[in-house]
């Protein structure tokens, strides 16, 4: 028996992938029995780095949505049009889809995963993640009996390459960028990585599967890297930190009989250098998990490149064909429960003013007497508490102040810095990060 694979896309993740099924030796038995069917592109004429026969290409996708002879389409082209549609069209084939796209998933898992239910067919995305670390099947399955409290994760390997070089060369932003592009790591559009809308889709998906409901991109709160300078990192790391950007879903404490809200964002972040994921580097990620009873979980990988997503792809594609295998009839309208997506309702997410953190900030001030007691009393005003206030230095006639709290509830930190903006004395926020 075999299971005729419609690949949708022969760019690094396709590529990496075409690569496994094509050499099956000294893997899963079921891998011999995936066939590379048909490969869709935009340029046929484009030389590959993977022996495809040239009759299997095509640049007609949707034939290959619509293909009797396909059991698995395989969908990794990346960006919302045409994958969304050429998905819904698979499913309405029956076909099985597996997929590494997180923009489609976070923007469009409601359409999707109503279609592939009422279709019995599946849709996994374990590639979608975390790359090749295995996430989302052991927070569907193995974790499935914890009552999950929070997921932090570096779950962007391009922001994590860049700030580690930054971090450890006081290399340049541009060039790590370009770097990062090179190695397949980064979106086509790396504004996605950069300004943390990928890890935002991340987060989300992630989010869904640990806290059971569905989640609307737009009230996740994101903030990229780009405003991380090369003083930030240097300060960070004189006061025992790293910085990474970090995307956060946590169960928040409310009163009883209040509705459970949730927080979900993403952002730089000053980690505790003891902290696990103060240690993830590189294009490596991580995601730390914290439930009951289960208590604190790290998955660790790389989570970008060629090769690692191709292991969570095909994984997901050998699932699909193991479970194909042991029913007469495929497609089942039975679905596996701990494979599919049941989700029906939307999570309440609650808004940013309602976090409480620490915070580190970084001031412009004139130099002259009294400018850190009236930051501090701006802050006390608003019964923000510092941990510790440091003069850094100077950047040219101006004084840097480097500010670093206690945990404060981030609608009064907006507050008091509202009052310390218009200070006389200061010139401006250089800088603001959380703390974790
Ligand atoms: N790169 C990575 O490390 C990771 C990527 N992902 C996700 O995997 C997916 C693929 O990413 P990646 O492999 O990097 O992307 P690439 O840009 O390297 O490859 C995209 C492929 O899709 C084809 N393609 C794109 N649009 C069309 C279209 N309109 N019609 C026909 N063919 C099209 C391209 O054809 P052609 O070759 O002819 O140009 C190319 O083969 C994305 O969703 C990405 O977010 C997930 C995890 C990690
Ligand atoms: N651009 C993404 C690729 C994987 O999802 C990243 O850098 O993490
Ligand atoms: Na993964």
């Amino acid at each position: 028996m075999s299971f005729k694979i419609g690949l949708l896309g022969l760019g690094t993740v396709g590529t990496g992938t075409a690569e496994i099924l094509l050499s099956p030796e000294g893997r899963h038995p079921l891998v011999q029995e995936l066939e590379i069917y048909r490969v869709g592109v935009r340029d046929i004429s484009k030389p590959r780095d993977v022996q495809i026969s040239k009759e299997i290409l095509t640049t007609d996708l949707e034939a290959i949505a619509k293909d009797p002879e396909v059991d698995i389409v395989v969908e990794l082209l990346g960006g919302l049009e045409p994958a969304r549609s050429l998905i819904l069209k698979a499913i309405a084939h029956g076909k099985h889809v597996v997929t590494a796209n997180k923009a489609v998933i976070s923007r469009f898992a409601e359409e999707i995963y109503d279609a592939a239910n009422e279709k019995g067919v599946y849709v996994m995305l374990e590639a979608a993640v975390g790359g090749g670390i295995p996430i989302i099947q052991p927070l569907k399955q193995t974790l499935g009996v914890n009552r999950i409290q929070a997921i932090t994760g570096i779950v962007n390997g391009t922001t994590n390459y860049i700030l580690t070089r930054m971090q450890n060369e006081g290399a340049d932003f541009a060039d790590v960028l370009a770097d990062a592009q090179k190695l397949g790591y980064a979106e086509a559009d790396p504004t996605a990585d950069v300004e943390g809308f990928d890890a935002a889709d991340k987060i989300a998906i992630l989010a869904s599967l640990a806290f059971g409901g569905r989640i609307k991109l737009e009230e996740v709160y994101h903030e990229g890297i780009s405003k991380v300078g090369a003083a930030d990192i240097a300060y960070a790391e004189k006061l025992g930190f790293v910085i990474k950007l970090l995307a956060v879903a946590k169960q928040m404490t409310v009163a009883p009989n209040q509705p459970e809200q949730l927080q979900v964002r993403v952002h730089p972040t000053l980690v505790p250098k003891q902290h696990p994921l103060a240690s993830v580097s590189g294009v490596y990620n991580a995601i730390f998990v914290e439930g009951d009873p289960i208590g604190q979980v790290m998955f660790y990988g790389r989570g970008a490149g060629a090769g690692p997503t191709a292991s969570a792809v095909v994984s997901d594609i050998l699932n699909i064909a193991s479970i194909l295998k042991t029913v007469s009839q495929p497609p089942t309208p039975i679905l596996h429960p701990l494979l599919a997506c049941t989700h029906q309702h939307y999570c309440q997410i609650a808004p940013m003013d309602e976090l409480v953190t620490r915070f580190y900030a970084r001031f412009l001030t004139n130099d002259s007497p009294g400018v850190i007691g009236h930051l501090g009393t701006a802050f006390g005003n608003q019964g923000v508490s510092l941990e510790s206030v440091v003069q850094t230095g100077f950047q040219g006639d101006l004084a840097e102040i480097v500010v670093v709290t206690h945990d404060v509830r981030e609608g009064n930190f907006r507050q008091a810095l509202a009052e310390i903006r218009s200070l006389e004395a200061v010139d401006s926020i250089a800088s603001l990060l959380r703390v974790l």
